[in-house]
């Protein structure tokens, strides 16, 4: 059985494949994703939608079959060690049910019961997720971010090392989301990794340590969202002047990357903002305005995604370029599917 080192990663993916049979023909969803999820903290999951988040999480949690690549949770070869592993591992992967009119506290109690967890655990949990005082409500009465708490209190019942959340804000109100995140941010701060899918990127960014993004089934980038945020913003400057037109001329002539914005124009690839008003006062060109580029994770993710749309961008950790494999290899999707 293989086994790699304890790398400190709570999950790792290399070279992970998955296509589905479609009306017109097989389409490749996970097209070669290598995911690295360091053990501690939140990791966001980040993608357009489609771009295979949940197609991942499935083949994580055996729910799905890979047609090729390798997976490890916590330095175990999955599926083939799922079960020594899974014990560790809490997920959501879709709506969650309970039965309306059960409380919250009698619902996850009799989950204790089932999966043989000290009953203590359920007052544990139920405050946790900040429904201590609500525990007694019927699960009919909860808003919809109280039932994904809810949720997450079940997952968190046999005090799992690693969970998983797809998309678990889908649906909320604002009040919700922010229920949700203040959960998740808790989570990722008890030593405890939290693997969370979203195609929301503002829902992420405040509570994430670390990001992947991907794009049609393959790592863009991926790492700490201060140093992606950087990395991408590193020198854009928004310029206002007179002749906007005629500044873009004179700034590409001199090697510097401008095109026109809004109000103005927009500068990238540059060390000091200084040489723009000085390349375009040798012309006779006066800025008015120049203002550094604040980026977010928002607009990183785009530029990512959509260059890959186009097929600009090269998988930052190198083994995302993986051509579709040959139909042969494959069984049509219902046959991938796994214990559903
Ligand atoms: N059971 C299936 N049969 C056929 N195609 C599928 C199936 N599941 C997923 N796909 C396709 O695989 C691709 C990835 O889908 P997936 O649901 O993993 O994306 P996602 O990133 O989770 O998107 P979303 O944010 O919309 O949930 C899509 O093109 C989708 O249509």
């Amino acid at each position: 059985m293989e086994l790699v080192a304890d790398d400190g990663l709570a999950v790792a993916t290399r070279g992970l494949t998955k296509s589905f049979q479609g009306i017109r023909g097989r389409r490749v969803a996970i097209h070669g994703l290598d995911l690295d999820v360091p053990a501690g903290g939140v990791h966001g999951f980040l993608g357009p939608n489609g771009s295979g988040k949940t197609t991942t999480i499935r083949m994580l949690l055996g729910l799905l079959r890979a047609d090729g690549g390798t997976m490890h949770i916590f330095g175990q070869p999955v599926p083939q060690r799922l079960p020594q592993v899974i014990a560790r591992v809490g997920a959501i992967v879709e709506s969650p049910k309970f039965y309306p009119s059960f409380t919250g506290r009698r619902s996850l109690s009799l989950l204790a019961d089932a999966i043989g967890t000290d009953q203590r655990r359920v007052g544990e949990v139920l405050e946790e997720v900040g429904l201590g005082d609500r525990g007694n409500d019927r699960f009919s009465g909860y808003s919809l971010g109280m039932k994904q708490r809810l949720a997450i209190a079940a997952t968190l019942l046999k005090s799992p090392d690693l969970l998983i959340f797809d998309e678990p804000t889908n649906g909320l109100d604002p009040a919700g989301i922010r229920e949700i995140r203040e959960t998740m941010r808790n989570l990722g701060t008890q030593g405890r990794t939290v693997l969370v899918s979203s195609h929301i990127l503002s829902e992420i960014e405040h509570i994430a340590d670390t990001v992947s993004i991907i794009g049609r089934g393959r790592v863009v980038a991926q790492g700490s969202v201060a140093g992606l945020i950087n990395q991408a913003g590193a020198g854009s400057v928004d310029v206002g002047i007179n002749n906007p037109e005629a500044a873009v001329a004179v700034l590409r002539q001199a090697g510097m990357t401008a095109e026109l914005a809004a109000d103005g124009l927009r500068v990238s690839g540059v060390d000091q903002p200084a040489d723009v008003t000085r390349t375009l006062a040798a012309q006779g060109l006066y800025v008015s305005r120049l203002v550094p580029v604040r980026q977010d994770l928002e607009s990183v993710f785009l530029q990512l995604t959509q260059d890959d749309q186009l097929g600009t961008t090269s998988p930052a950790s190198g083994g995302g370029d993986v051509p579709p494999p040959p139909d042969s290899r494959h069984t049509p999707d219902q046959d991938g599917e796994v214990g559903r």
